[in-house]
């Protein structure tokens, strides 16, 4: 494409160079330059990308896109805009086609329930024949075949990878594309210039303070979403922010679509009736009602799973068809999901990494435990004073909804994970919880199962269906499922329970 026309519509000055060159490719990390690429600078958290022009001109790059006064090679063209991140959104839709305006595309937002709420509508559009395309913290597919990309790493994938597997999508035919939108990605314009037809938002709690500082920044962030959707927006009416975000939205082209359960709602759920491993509800939709089976327990899944009905309705999906969407979700990776049960013990590894999830897996679980409710979790916050908070609150919850917590290790990552397994433990002493710090997180699991007695439920919450723990730089395998598998083996043979 001619650099000419994949900037037509970008507001820049051209320092240098000239326009009429044919640009092969995009590319914002000098890493993956090849010849006759665009290059575009962005000033990172950690360095500045505009440090790495000349490297990549010598990979080959013709042209340059930066937001800061720059001196390069007489050779290439440079462009100068006032933001590298919007700009690249803008160039890179621009050079894969505006694929996102050819889709069905679902966008949706939240603090929780993105991921489970995304494989409700996978399976209802699926049943519904559509061919349908996934983008979220599981990875990006087409159907059930992961996508080959060239990074999955963020649950919302930098602008230029986002408009490539739009594009991939498109030429594979799919019809339908659900998609997480995280905050880090609407602050950070990953998302700018794309169209989502519809939007979804299923609740804003605390998490993510140490990018947007505050509630509010976080919530503004979240609501960004909701100026790039043209068909419908589809809120939670139960939660504090989302009825704060359907009165910002009530006025827009895109049409208002409330779910919940408490207020009344457009989608609303009644009759709800709770087991321990599935839930039965009645939706009302203003086309008719249905009895709803939903295989994962707990009231979060009858929120998640009525975002997931309004989609269908918007999308122009018979009711029934939704419901056997829903019903065919046997379980999902990490999600309240039982990694082993026998007559005496219960153990449930959950995904739950904020205090309000954590609260929700606790108190889903809570009806159904006969004995005691052990917490195996850690904590994953900003580093210092900025991460305090969650490791506060998160204590808190525990003391308040288990009845012993063993605190651990989540992925410190560059922290000092003796440091905050104390600042955690101390949280829950301070909440009147009983608990025992173990650093090592199978240590930690091992612990748990030790001490468990007849009728108690362990619950092992954080990393879901995460099969690696990140400690310093280092990411060692770490798959929960098979360490409790492994661990049950071994206490199969030789087990005593023990009093703490
Ligand atoms: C905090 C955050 O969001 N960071 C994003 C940010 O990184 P950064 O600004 O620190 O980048 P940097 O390392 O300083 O580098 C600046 C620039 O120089 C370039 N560079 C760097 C080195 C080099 O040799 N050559 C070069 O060109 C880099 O490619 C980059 O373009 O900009 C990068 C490129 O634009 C993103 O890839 C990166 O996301 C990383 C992958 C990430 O892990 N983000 C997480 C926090 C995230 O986005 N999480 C959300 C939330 C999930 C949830 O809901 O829980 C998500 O959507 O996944
Ligand atoms: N509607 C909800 N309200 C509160 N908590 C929820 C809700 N849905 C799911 N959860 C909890 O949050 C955890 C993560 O759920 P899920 O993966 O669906 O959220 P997510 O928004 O995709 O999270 P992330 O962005 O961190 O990947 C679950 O394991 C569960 O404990």
């Amino acid at each position: 494409m001619l650099l000419a026309d994949l900037v037509k519509e970008l507001d820049y000055n051209a320092l240098q160079g000239d326009l009429h060159i044919e640009i092969s490719d995009i590319a914002f990390d000098s890493r993956e330059v090849t010849k006759g690429s665009l290059f575009v600078a962005i000033s990172g958290f950690t360095v500045d990308g505009h440090r790495y022009i000349d490297k990549a001109i010598e990979l080959g790059a013709s042209a340059v896109l930066v937001e800061k006064d720059v001196t390069a090679d007489p050779s290439v063209t440079v462009l100068k805009t006032s933001d590298t991140r919007q700009a690249l959104a803008q160039v890179s839709a621009r050079f894969y086609g505006n694929p996102s305006e050819k889709l069905n595309l679902i966008g949706i937002t939240g603090t929780n329930g993105k991921t489970s709420t995304t494989y409700f509508i996978k399976s209802i559009l699926e049943h519904a024949q559509h061919s349908v395309g996934v983008i979220g913290t599981i990875g990006a597919m087409i159907g059930n075949e992961p996508l080959q990309t060239k990074s999955t790493t963020p649950t919302t994938p930098e602008s230029l990878h986002l408009q490539h597997m739009f594009a991939d999508m498109v030429a594979s035919g799919v019809q339908d594309c659900v998609m997480e939108v995280s905050s880090h990605a609407l602050s950070l314009h990953r998302a700018d210039a794309t169209r989502f037809r519809i939007g979804v938002f299923t609740n804003l709690t605390p998490d993510h303070l140490e990018l947007h500082k505050t509630m509010e920044e976080y919530f503004e962030a979240k609501a960004m979403l909701f100026d790039l959707t043209s068909d419908y927006n589809i809120i939670n009416a139960d939660n504090d922010f989302g009825r704060k975000l359907i009165d910002k939205v009530r006025d827009k082209e895109a049409k208002l679509l409330t779910y919940g359960i408490e207020e009344d709602a457009d989608i609303r759920a009644s009759d709800i009736r709770y087991e321990a491993d599935y839930t039965t509800y009645v939706a009302h939709t203003p086309e008719g009602s249905i009895e709803v089976k939903v295989n994962l327990p707990g009231l979060i899944y009858v929120y998640n799973s009525l975002a997931a009905i309004a989609c269908a309705y918007c999308s122009g999906i018979s009711l029934e068809l939704a419901a056997a969407g829903i019903r065919a979700v046997e379980r999902i990776k990490g999600r309240l999901e039982v990694a082993y049960q026998d007559k005496d013990l219960k153990i449930v590894i959950d995904f739950a990494h904020t205090e309000d999830s954590l609260e929700k897996a606790l108190t889903t679980l809570r009806p159904f435990t006969k004995g005691r409710l052990l917490l195996v979790f850690g904590v994953y916050a900003a580093p210092g004073a900025l991460g305090s908070g969650k490791r506060e609150a998160m204590g808190k919850i525990a003391a308040e909804y288990a009845d012993f917590s063993i605190v651990t290790s989540d992925n410190p990552k560059d922290q000092d994970p003796d440091a905050i397994v104390e600042e955690v433990c101390a949280a829950v002493e301070a909440g009147g919880g009983r608990y025992r710090g173990i650093v090592d997180r199978r240590e930690a699991i091992e612990f748990a199962i030790n001490m468990s007695e007849k009728d108690d439920v362990i619950l092992i919450a954080g990393k879901g269906h995460e099969t690696t723990q990140v400690i310093g730089k280092k990411e060692i395998p770490f798959n929960e499922s098979e360490i409790v598998a492994e661990i049950m083996a071994g206490r199969n043979t030789n087990f005593t329970s023990k009093k703490v």
